[in-house]
């Protein structure tokens, strides 16, 4: 236990206002947590697998009314709500405060308040930061556990410091009308109430890594970002880094795991996974961006992953995983969900707990959001460095989206300023099984609607910022789209593991070894420079999806215009600029 002052009096704060029973200092180690493994198994707030099949592996169920984060009862509580801007939902902190604590008092009453040091990133690098979440959950406690760098050497390196994050998460009463998820950026606080899923819990991950600290960026000088990390390495056994940001369910951890081609993977081709969702990237002493992965683990989406989707993510979860909301094969005692095979169970229990046969029930087994938590270090293709207290050096960001026309495979921005335009015009098309209105465009600037601690205009004048510190050692900055569709509503692009032929044309640019054709939005490859080798893919095709439609791209400046004015005069002028020189080449 440390003895820093402001971690102790804070916890004493803690301890006044929710009044546990007792107080348990988690230090990570495998005794500690095997027993609150067995604790949460006899309360039924887990369930023990198949062991040999499935070692290390539970079960979870949720409330039925708590099953995803909650974007409208997320808060950000700077002081003036023109700090939290157009994008986010306000609170004034000290009514927040007061109703939050209002909310909590008490509530640990009969129960045990659990208190989680933690670190997002390698211990004691340069780029992590530190945490203290307190819980009354054992399932929050366990999968921090996996998520974040647990226990006491978090301690000796903060030492005495005061810079560290506060995150109350009180699980007191799961009325949804009553769910919180507050923070405030200018206290490095953050209060979660009344919810016990992981996204609205698991304080380290999207409360702290990205919406606290991307204000935390913009204030000391580096990003947070909602971007995969992966490493691309080439024959002679160099490795080159790359960041994307896709919005959620755009593919972040398939692409963090691709497995690229055959053709590639027999010269010795490899994809490294670094991260598969977050991160922090800072200028290193060289002047190039370095990146870490903040997180230990994954929290994946169940659904859909498979041996032929993404076999390292399967792979991944085989041991020592939580999952949560999936079904529960009681013939065996292992987990299920929708896409991992063709061979549902038949005498199961659904992710509500209830009886369910995959073979003649309509209803769906796993929730659509179901997830694994699993560490990341059971990752078959996990990166080497993904310890690195230095991080990783990256050579291109790449921003993407789900676009059935309009935007290109692949396209590079024509520097950085335009490609800070490129990130901040992100925009991913509703599906039809989503929500009825096919083809609708929802803006997401840099996959980070949901997740920017403060206001969006000031967040795009950070991008600019960082551009300056950079210079000519920015990376290059790209924009992909997997999900064009034919007129049949069938994707065009093959994907997945052939994504890897487009990451390579974007390494051989950044190496300034290829050509590419300069168009209105930026430079696009010439189609013989795309590897299609090993690929039942015609060239026409590839052309087909590299072209710009100049008419398509003009209505979507009218609709950037548009979107554009929500930010008044927070937006930058370079923005206004970058869109303005769009419309010119476009009328050209
Ligand atoms: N057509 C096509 N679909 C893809 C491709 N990559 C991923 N997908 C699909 O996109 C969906 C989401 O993939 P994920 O990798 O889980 O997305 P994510 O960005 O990590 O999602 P979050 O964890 O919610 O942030 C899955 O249904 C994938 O099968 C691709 O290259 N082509
Ligand atoms: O935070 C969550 O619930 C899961 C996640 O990665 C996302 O939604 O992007
Ligand atoms: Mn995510």
């Amino acid at each position: 236990m440390t003895t820093n002052k402001s971690v102790l009096a804070w916890i004493d704060e803690m301890k006044a206002l929710l009044t546990p029973d007792k107080v348990v200092w988690i230090d990570g180690s495998e005794a500690q947590i095997e027993a609150l493994r067995a604790e949460a198994c006899s309360t039924g707030e887990l369930i023990k697998l198949n062991q040999e099949k499935l070692p290390g592996c539970y079960l979870h169920r949720t409330k039925v009314n708590d099953v995803a984060r909650v974007e409208d009862r997320t808060f950000i509580c700077s002081r003036k709500e023109e700090d939290a801007g157009p994008t986010n939902n306000w609170k004034e902190p000290q009514e927040a405060y007061k109703m939050l604590f209002d909310i909590a008092r008490g509530s640990y009453k009969g129960r045990t308040m659990y208190v989680i040091p933690y670190s997002m990133g390698p211990v004691g690098s340069p780029l992590a930061k530190i945490g203290y979440e307190v819980t009354d959950s054992i399932y929050v406690v366990l999968n921090m556990n996996i998520m974040t760098r647990v226990g006491a050497e978090v301690e000796k390196v903060l030492g005495d410091s005061e810079d560290w994050i506060k995150g109350l998460h009180a699980k007191c009463d799961i009325d949804p009308e009553k769910r919180y998820i507050c923070h405030f950026p200018e206290d490095n606080y953050i209060i979660s109430v009344n919810s016990g899923y992981g996204g609205n819990v698991l304080l380290g991950k999207k409360c702290f890594a990205l919406r606290i600290a991307s204000y935390l960026g913009k204030c000391e000088g580096w990003m947070a970002e909602h971007m995969l990390i992966l490493g691309i390495e080439n024959p002679q056994g160099e490795v080159k880094y790359v960041s994307a940001a896709f919005p959620s369910a755009c593919g972040k951890t398939n692409l963090a795991m691709l497995i690229p081609p055959e053709g590639y993977t027999k010269n010795g081709y490899k994809v490294w996974t670094v991260g598969d969702d977050i991160a922090w990237m800072r200028k290193g002493e060289d002047g190039r961006l370095w990146a870490i992965n903040p997180e230990y683990g994954f929290f994946g989406v169940a659904p859909g992953t498979n041996v032929k989707s993404n076999p390292n993510a399967l792979q991944s979860t085989k041991k020592d995983t939580i999952f949560t909301n999936v079904v529960l094969n009681l013939d065996d005692n292992t987990v299920w969900w929708e896409g991992l095979d063709k061979n549902p169970p038949e005498n199961a229990l659904n992710w509500k707990g209830e009886p369910w046969n995959g073979k003649t029930s309509t209803e769906k087994g796993a929730h659509p959001n179901s997830r694994f938590t699993a560490p990341a270090k059971n990752c078959p293709c996990i990166s080497s460095e993904f310890d690195a207290v230095s991080g990783v050096p990256i050579s291109a960001i790449i921003f993407g989206g789900r676009r059935a026309q309009t935007t290109p495979l692949v396209y590079q921005s024509r520097d950085w300023d335009n490609g800070v335009f490129v990130g901040s015009i992100m925009a991913s098309e509703t599906t039809a099984a989503a929500t009825g209105a096919v083809g609708v465009v929802r803006r997401d600037p840099m996959a980070m609607l949901p997740f920017c601690g403060y206001n969006m205009g000031d967040y795009f004048k950070h991008w600019f910022e960082m551009g300056e510190v950079l210079g000519d050692k920015a990376p290059k900055i790209f924009n992909v789209n997997w999900f064009r569709l034919d007129e049949d509503g069938n994707f065009i692009w093959p994907g997945f593991g052939d994504n890897f032929r487009v990451l390579e044309w974007i390494i051989k640019r950044c190496e300034g070894k290829v050509d590419a054709d300069e168009t209105a939005i930026g430079y696009v490859p010439k189609a013989e420079d795309i590897n299609l080798e090993g690929l039942d893919f015609s060239i026409d095709t590839l052309r087909d999806i590299l072209a710009v439609d100049n008419d398509l791209w003009s209505k979507e400046a009218e609709g950037i215009e548009e979107f554009y004015k929500k930010f008044g005069d927070k937006l930058p002028k370079e923005l206004a600029d970058q869109l303005a020189s769009l419309k010119e080449r476009l009328s050209k």
